[in-house]
């Protein structure tokens, strides 16, 4: 049903149920910033994937009679796995982010030890164990990002961490950007007397890539009612600048009532503006 000249909130409303999600693709994750999430992400795995130590320092498994003294079984490299358990009153040297032998009770920060020869003596037991457990942020399985959520940084850094390298978004739609008037000639050309730059092309078009959109701006100043149809045929929307009002040079109703697009709205109580009109699949 069209709306005669309605309140600005209804005709965007209006317009709003007329929009149909588009297709998915998938892309490489860098390169998937403010885009829109096609679908929901599930953790493939635990995040920490293992149980890591949270300072730089020992590992150390207690014993029952709290000794403050251990021995050393190895120092573990940041990128290493360790392939041995600590039994009660072994240490072993681990970093953060780092992976924790089984056997660990505790992580003690280097500045809380001493080290005497292969074995360290502990100064002060940290009040918690220092330690990230095993899907301690995100358990394999959780949904970490819903579909419909608008990519930020943050979760790039998210998606990476699970080594994901291709997501699923919504496509850019396509706009088209269509400045009418047999006066208006693209910016980039020289400039006759009674002849207007086009400014408000490209106005839309940087307002359209602001927005996630791909703008195309084209000058009709001959055939536009062929410029349109064809725009039709490739863009998501088209968006006609010019022309509303009744004067001699002033096609744009026309050309809309060639399309078969159904009307949404007719004018709306706006001013300036007023004249806008919508039609919609
Ligand atoms: N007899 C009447 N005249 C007008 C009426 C009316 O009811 N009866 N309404 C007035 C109102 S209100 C408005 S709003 C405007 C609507 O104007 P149009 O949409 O027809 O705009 P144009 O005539 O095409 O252009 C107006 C002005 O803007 C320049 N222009 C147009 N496109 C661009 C562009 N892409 N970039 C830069 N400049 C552009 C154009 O050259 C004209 O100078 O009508 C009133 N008149
Ligand atoms: O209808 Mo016009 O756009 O308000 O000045």
């Amino acid at each position: 049903m069209m709306l005669e000249r309605p309140p600005m909130e209804d005709a965007r409303q209006a317009l709003v149920d007329k929009i149909m999600p588009l297709e998915s693709e998938a892309l490489p994750t860098m390169e998937a910033v403010k885009r829109i999430l096609a679908a929901d992400i599930i953790a493939p795995r635990d995040l920490p994937p293992y149980r890591q130590a949270a300072m730089d320092g020992f590992a150390v498994s207690l014993t029952e009679t709290k000794d403050k003294r251990f021995t050393i079984k190895k120092i573990l490299e940041a990128d290493e796995a360790p392939d041995f358990s600590l039994e009660p009153g072994e240490a072993a040297g681990v970093l953060t982010g780092g992976y924790v032998p089984q056997g660990t009770d505790v992580v003690i920060r280097q500045e809380d030890v001493r080290i005497i020869g292969d074995s360290i003596t502990v100064d002060n037991f940290p009040v918690i164990d220092n330690i990230r457990n095993q899907g301690e942020d995100i358990k394999s399985g959780s949904v970490i990002a819903r579909s419909g959520t608008i990519i930020t940084p943050g979760l790039i850094a998210i998606l990476t961490a699970f080594g994901l390298r291709e997501i699923r978004v919504i496509r850019r739609p396509k706009v088209a950007i269509l400045s009418l008037g047999k006066e208006v000639i693209p910016y980039d050309q020289d400039l006759t007397p009674g002849q207007m730059w086009d400014s408000n092309g490209p106005h839309l078009s940087s307002l359209v890539t602001i927005q996630g959109g791909l703008p195309s701006v084209v000058v009709s100043q001959s055939s536009p009612e062929k410029i349109l149809h064809s725009q039709l045929q490739q863009a998501d929307m088209v968006v006609t600048i010019g022309g509303t009002a009744d004067g001699s040079n002033d096609q744009g109703r026309d050309l809309l009532d060639s399309t078969c697009a159904e009307p949404v709205f007719l004018g709306y109580q706006v001013k300036p503006g007023s004249h806008a009109w919508c039609r919609g699949q």
